[in-house]
């Protein structure tokens, strides 16, 4: 499978289970961007570099213990063949990563970075995981996507992706909206409404409808620091905050607290 040459980020994924990213290929904001080629996603399956009768693509942990390891030969085949696939023109190679447990937590910044790449082979293990060995020759970076364990690093490896494409100028429409992402600016979303406007008696803040998109902006401003202060209070002390955005808080605080 190879990579098309022009597309804004360009993919490589080493996966047994291929079909499960029809997820982000065949639906939405993702799939769009695939379809359009702004994206584009090469999958390579070990099970294909598989040379015996039944195509054995585990093998048994040395020491023992339960569980199965993916076999190396044929993991180690797939991950040349989609670095190879994804080296640039000018022998630039792709960066290459795990999804596992051990990896670094993935956040906005580490999105950022990844995007920055542009070219990122991703490695979805299965079973308890790869040879130590692999890891060390053939991975450059491991990430993970929280602290729990998952049968598969292919879901992992859509989360990563996803938010990794969502950078991508063109992927999400119009352009600012990435900007506007709430981690974009390192604050919390703030509330949205949309018809009818009143649910059960519930109404929408009045300043929504006035059309005073000066008084709008400031709200939902006050509201998305508001809301950092109240939930992810931690996200606020490595962010600094503007002039104006230090008296919405005050202001937020003042009558929260009232
Ligand atoms: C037992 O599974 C493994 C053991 C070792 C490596 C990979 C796997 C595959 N599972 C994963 C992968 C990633 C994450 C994560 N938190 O990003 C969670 N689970």
């Amino acid at each position: 499978d190879t990579v098309k040459g022009d597309a804004a980020l360009k993919l490589g994924v080493v996966s047994l289970f291929p079909e499960m990213f029809d997820a982000l290929t065949q639906h939405g904001v993702s799939g769009r961007a695939v379809r359009e080629g702004i994206i584009d996603i090469g999958f390579w399956n070990p099970r294909d570099y598989a040379t015996d009768r039944h195509r054995t693509v585990d093998d048994r942990p040395y020491g023992g213990g339960p569980g199965m390891l993916m076999k190396v030969d044929t993991l180690r085949a797939a991950i040349r063949d989609a670095r190879q696939s994804l080296m640039s023109e000018d022998g630039v190679p792709p960066k290459v990563i795990y999804l596992s447990p051990q990896g670094r937590v993935l956040d906005h910044t580490g999105v950022r970075e990844l995007a920055d790449h542009g070219r990122l082979v991703v490695v979805a293990g299965r079973y308890e995981g790869i040879d130590e060995r692999v890891i060390d020759a053939d991975i450059d970076e491991q990430w993970s996507i929280g602290d729990y364990v998952l049968s598969g690093g292919e879901l992992p490896a859509m989360v990563l992706m996803d938010a990794v494409a969502r950078m991508v100028p063109g992927v999400l429409g119009h352009a600012q909206s990435a900007e506007e992402d709430s981690f974009a600016d390192g604050l919390l979303d703030c509330p949205h409404y949309t018809r009818p406007e009143s649910i059960d008696g519930h109404g929408v803040p009045p300043v929504l409808l006035s059309g005073n998109h000066q008084e709008i902006r400031k709200w939902r401003l006050k509201q998305s620091l508001g809301r950092t202060w109240c939930y992810r209070p931690d996200l606020l002390e490595d962010r600094m905050l503007t002039k104006e955005e230090q008296t919405l808080l005050d202001d937020f605080i003042r009558e929260y607290v009232a």
